[in-house]
């Protein structure tokens, strides 16, 4: 066994994978471990996964925390969360999963998004700071009592992904706010499920779980957990976040002077609002932080890292993923005069539309695949560059950009962000972010540090700093003006052609 003294773990539940960190005091990933999972897209739009699967996954990687990193069970104090948001996980009486979860970019949903609005139109923005789009939670909920009437009439309570994931380790059922506040269901003034709104859309208040803060005590790890991983009961679980207002957290998110870029399987551009009458008028999410009565805005493209993860899968399935990314430096800035809209399962802001798809424009006969990589990569940026001057337009006068997710793992990659939004970007050192700010979580549980802010000083390390290189900024700025007519060019097209599929 490894000498080690005591470390928290943090669970980063994602869409590809979950990836669980085991953190010292120091604020030193003294191990990881990953194990992906499969996304089933059964029709254009569906997307859900099994919870099962996130659960043997999750026992999977802690085992071998313990068997092939060697930590000692004892030295494992606490664990916390960072779960995928909105996921739709449905439980019977006996608290057995009903149905495949609907994931956060499932856009089936859009029926009931108008009849949302419909019923009750402005007062749901004042009530939840969001307007209701496909991925939250409340939509699906909805789908599922018009379209499955039998789950629907078994269902005593709905979780989120990680939630479910902690009621297994735990025994016990729960959601933190900052999870709670993307199903919109919550009224964010009283902190409380809306009666209003769960009466006005016919939703049984009482399948909403109890709420907690994301450093609230959850419970210990129940004997059967401890026995299934190795772990002892002896360890303590807390609330979780968000997975977004994890990343914030682990990436020091703590201020208005910085925003951060993740790239998972989705792409996030997130500011801390110190502000919560902030109004984005529903065009970016708001949403409660990780910090008790802290908030944060963000705006979404449902297809960042996934836009990529298709596109080798599908035309460079042999190639190593790092080596296929670097191949785009081959190319040049604005990839030989290659744009791609990385709309390719819709997208939510700042276009809040379910059947916009993506498009390569300006294929010329002396592309090569390094043209296609670059211009997969550049077109994701330029859509946060779309949400960052949302944000401009509010004056915000943030100086850096923290880049986490699986795609601050390419250098490439951070000076085309760098570039793009000419700004300074900066990496965290050795980690996505997620994982760190679950990690940060169960250390403050734990009473390690006296408040978040405070492990922020010992956990957060950044890394390299990415200036703007000014003649690369030029560069595309002309690129982002054709980037940004292309979805009111595409739009119709792009629809017409879902219109033929769905009619197939
Ligand atoms: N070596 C790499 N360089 C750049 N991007 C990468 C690399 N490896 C993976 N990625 C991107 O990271 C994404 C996964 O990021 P991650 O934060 O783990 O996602 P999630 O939390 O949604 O599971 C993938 O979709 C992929 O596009
Ligand atoms: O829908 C959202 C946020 O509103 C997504 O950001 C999900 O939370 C999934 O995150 P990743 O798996 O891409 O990290």
């Amino acid at each position: 066994m490894k000498n080690m003294s005591a470390v928290v773990l943090g669970v980063d539940l994602g869409t590809s994978a979950v990836k669980v960190l085991a953190v010292d005091k120091a604020g030193t990933v003294v191990a990881q471990q990953s194990v992906g999972y499969e996304l089933q897209q059964p029709q254009p739009g569906y997307s859900e996964q099994r919870p099962e699967d996130w659960v043997t996954s999750t026992t999977a990687a802690i085992q071998r925390l313990i068997s092939e990193d060697h930590l000692k069970p004892e030295d494992i104090q606490g664990i916390s969360y960072s779960g995928q948001m909105h996921g739709l996980v449905l439980l019977d009486a006996n608290h057995q999963v009903l149905r495949p979860a609907i994931l956060w970019n499932d856009t089936r949903t859009t029926p009931q998004c108008h009849e949302i609005e419909r019923v009750m139109g402005d007062q749901f923005v004042e009530i939840t700071g969001n307007r209701p789009l496909e991925g939250f939670t409340l939509p699906k909920l909805l789908w599922v009592k018009e379209n499955e009437p039998e789950i629907w009439a078994q269902t005593d309570c709905f979780v989120l992904p990680k939630d479910y994931v902690r009621y297994r380790m735990t025994g016990q059922l729960a959601m933190d706010y900052s999870d709670a506040t993307g199903t919109v269901l919550l009224d964010v003034k009283t902190g409380k499920w809306s009666k209003t709104i769960c009466e006005q859309l016919g939703v049984p208040e009482r399948i909403c779980p109890p709420l907690m803060k994301s450093v609230d005590f959850a419970g210990n790890v129940t004997p059967k957990y401890a026995q299934q991983t190795g772990l002892t009961i002896t360890t303590k679980v807390y609330g979780g976040a968000a997975d977004n207002a994890a990343g914030a957290v682990g990436a020091g998110i703590l201020s208005e002077d910085k925003v951060m870029a993740s790239i998972g399987t989705s792409g996030v551009v997130l500011k801390y609002e110190d502000n919560p009458n902030t109004n984005y008028h529903g065009v970016l999410q708001f949403e409660d932080h990780a910090f008790p009565d802290k908030y944060y805005s963000m705006g979404v493209t449902l297809a960042a890292g996934y836009s990529l993860s298709w596109f080798k899968k599908t035309f460079a399935p042999d190639v190593d993923f790092t080596e296929m990314v670097a191949s785009a430096a081959k190319s040049t800035v604005g990839a030989n005069g290659l744009i791609f809209t990385p709309y390719i399962v819709g997208e939510r802001a700042p276009y809040a539309d379910a059947d916009i798809r993506g498009s390569f424009i300006g294929i010329d006969g002396t592309h090569q695949r390094y043209d296609f990589v670059r211009a997969v990569l550049e077109g994701i940026i330029f859509s946060f560059k779309d949400l960052m001057q949302i944000y401009e337009e509010h004056g915000s006068q943030f100086k850096t950009v923290v880049a986490i997710g699986g795609g601050a793992k390419s250098p490439l990659w951070l000076q085309i962000q760098a570039d793009i939004f000419n700004h300074p970007v900066v990496s965290l050192q050795n980690e996505q972010g997620p994982g760190m700010g679950a990690a940060m979580i169960a250390a403050t549980g734990l009473g390690w540090f006296d408040s978040m802010e405070d492990c922020a000083q010992t956990f957060v390390h950044y890394g390299k700093v990415y200036e703007p290189i000014a003649e690369n900024v030029t560069a595309y700025q002309q690129i982002d003006q054709v980037y940004h007519q292309a979805y009111s060019q595409t739009k119709g097209m792009t629809a017409a052609l879902m219109a033929y599929r769905r009619a197939e």
